[in-house]
C-alpha cells in the first residue's frame, strides 16, 4: 500500500517496551527518525541497542508525531504530558482501551485535544519488553484508528500514515465501539484462556505429558503479563462484564447438556463455536478462508528443517502458520503447516514424493 504523504518524522515514542520498540524498528526500517523515552533506563538502552531509535537530542526539531506506548494505567497522564510538552505534534497511543484515556484528557480541560487521535494495533505477543520486539510485528495486521469528535482531519491523516509506514491495515471506528469490539475479540478470549490454563497449573505432571497442539492454541495468550492484563480488563470493565455474564449463562447450559448427555444441545453449542471460528477474517483483512493442517515428521538432524522448507517452497504452496511440537519419546519434531484448504492435497503429495512422512 503506498504511504500517505504525511509521515516525515521525527517520531517520539514514549515507552520503549514491546510495542514502542517494535514501532521504532518498523519506522527505522523506512528511514524515519525515531526518538525514544522511557522511565526504565534498561529498556531504553535495550531498545536503542536493537536500533529502534535514539535519545531525544539536546538540540532537535520538534517531533511531528508522539506515540504513547506505556502501560494502560499511565496512558491518560502520558497523553496529557505529550499534548502539553509538544504543542506542534500530533499525539497518538497504542493502548488496548480507548474511552478511559480520552475521558481523562477531556476531564483535564487541556487545550489541543484536536491533535489527539487514538490507535490500537491488534498485534503483539504474550511477551513484554523491548527484547521481544520485532520490526515485522504489524505487517498485514489490523490497527484500530479511533478519532474522537474533535480530532482534526490532518491529525487523523498523520496517524493513518504511521499505520501505513509500519505495514499495518487501518480500521477506523469510534473509541466507544472499539472498546466493545476488543472486549469480544481480545479481552474475553484472554480471560477464558487464563481460566483454561489455570486448570493446567494444578494438573498432575503425568497428565501434562499428553499436551498436544490444541491445548497450546487455546492457552497461548494466557502467558501474557498479569500486571498488564489486569490494567486492560479493569479499564474496559463494563463491556467485559457484560460478555462474562453471557458466558456464565452458556456455561450453565453446557454443564446441563454434558451432565444429562444431551447430545442435541451439545451439537448446537459446538456448532455455534464452529460458526465463530469461521467468522474470524483471514489475514490481511480478507475474507475468512478455510484452512487445513498438514503434519510432517522431521528428524532431529542438522539441515532437515532447511530441507523441509526448501521442499515446501518448491511445491509453490504458501504457509499461513506453523507450529512445531516435540515428540518427547522420539528424536523427531512434528511440524504442523497451516495452508489454504484447497492447496493441502497438493502440498501433501509434493512432500510425500520427496520422501517426507506426512499426515492430515
Ligand atoms: N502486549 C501487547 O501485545 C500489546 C499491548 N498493547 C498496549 O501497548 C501498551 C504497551 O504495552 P507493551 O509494549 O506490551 O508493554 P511493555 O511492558 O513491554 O512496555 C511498556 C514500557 O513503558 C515504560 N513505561 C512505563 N511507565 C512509563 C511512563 N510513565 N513513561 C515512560 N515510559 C513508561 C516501561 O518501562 C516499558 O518499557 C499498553 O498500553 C498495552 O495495552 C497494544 C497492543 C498489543
Ligand atoms: O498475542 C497476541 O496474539 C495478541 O493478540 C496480543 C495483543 C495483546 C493486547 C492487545 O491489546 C492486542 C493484541
Amino acid at each position: 500500500m503506498p504511504d500517505r504523504p504525511g509521515l516525515q518524522g521525527p517520531v517520539l515514542i514514549v515507552g520503549a517496551g514491546l510495542l514502542g520498540t517494535s514501532i521504532g524498528l518498523a519506522l527505522r526500517r523506512r528511514g524515519i527518525s525515531v526518538w525514544l523515552r522511557d522511565v526504565s533506563p534498561e529498556n531504553l538502552r535495550a531498545a536503542m541497542g536493537l536500533g529502534a531509535g535514539q535519545l531525544v537530542p539536546d538540540i532537535a526539531p520538534p517531533p511531528q508525531l508522539v506515540v504513547v506506548a506505556v502501560p494502560p494505567d499511565v496512558i491518560g497522564e502520558t497523553l496529557r504530558w505529550a499534548l502539553g510538552a509538544h504543542r506542534g505534534a500530533v499525539v497518538t497511543d497504542v493502548g488496548s482501551i480507548k474511552t478511559g484515556p480520552l475521558e481523562q484528557l477531556r476531564a483535564s480541560g487541556l487545550s489541543g485535544l484536536s491533535r489527539y487521535v487514538g490507535g490500537h494495533p491488534m498485534a503483539g505477543s504474550e511477551r513484554s519488553g523491548p527484547l521481544a520486539a520485532s520490526a515485522a510485528m504489524f505487517d498485514g495486521r489490523p490497527w484500530a484508528v479511533t478519532p474522537h469528535q474533535d480530532s482534526a482531519t490532518e491529525a487523523v491523516d498523520v496517524v493513518l500514515s504511521l499505520v501505513a509506514a509500519v505495514g499495518a491495515l487501518p480500521v477506523r471506528m469510534s473509541p466507544d465501539e472499539h472498546d466493545r469490539a476488543v472486549a469480544r475479540t481480545s479481552h474475553l478470549p484472554h480471560l477464558l484462556a487464563s481460566l483454561v490454563a489455570g486448570r493446567l497449573a494444578e494438573a498432575p505432571p503425568g497428565h501434562l505429558a499428553l499436551s498436544g497442539q490444541g491445548v497450546r492454541d487455546v492457552t497461548r495468550v494466557a502467558a501474557g503479563d498479569p500486571e498488564l492484563w489486569q490494567q486492560i480488563v479493569t479499564g474496559n470493565a463494563p463491556a467485559v462484564v457484560h460478555l462474562l455474564r453471557e458466558v456464565r449463562e452458556q456455561l450453565d447450559a453446557l454443564i446441563a447438556a454434558v451432565s444429562k448427555s444431551n447430545r442435541e444441545e451439545l451439537v448446537r453449542i459446538l456448532s455455534r463455536g464452529v460458526e465463530g471460528t469461521r467468522a474470524i477474517p483471514g489475514k490481511h483483512g480478507g475474507p475468512a478462508r478455510e484452512m487445513a493442517s498438514v503434519f510432517v515428521s522431521v528428524p532431529d538432524r542438522a539441515g532437515e528443517m532447511g530441507r523441509l522448507f526448501a521442499d515446501v517452497a518448491a511445491s509453490g504452496v504458501s504457509i499461513e502458520d506453523i507450529h512445531i511440537d516435540h515428540d518427547p519419546g522420539r528424536p523427531t519434531g512434528l511440524f504442523e503447516l497451516v495452508v489454504a484448504d484447497d492447496s493441502s492435497e497438493h502440498l501433501l503429495a509434493a512432500l510425500e514424493s520427496r520422501g517426507w512422512v506426512t499426515h492430515r
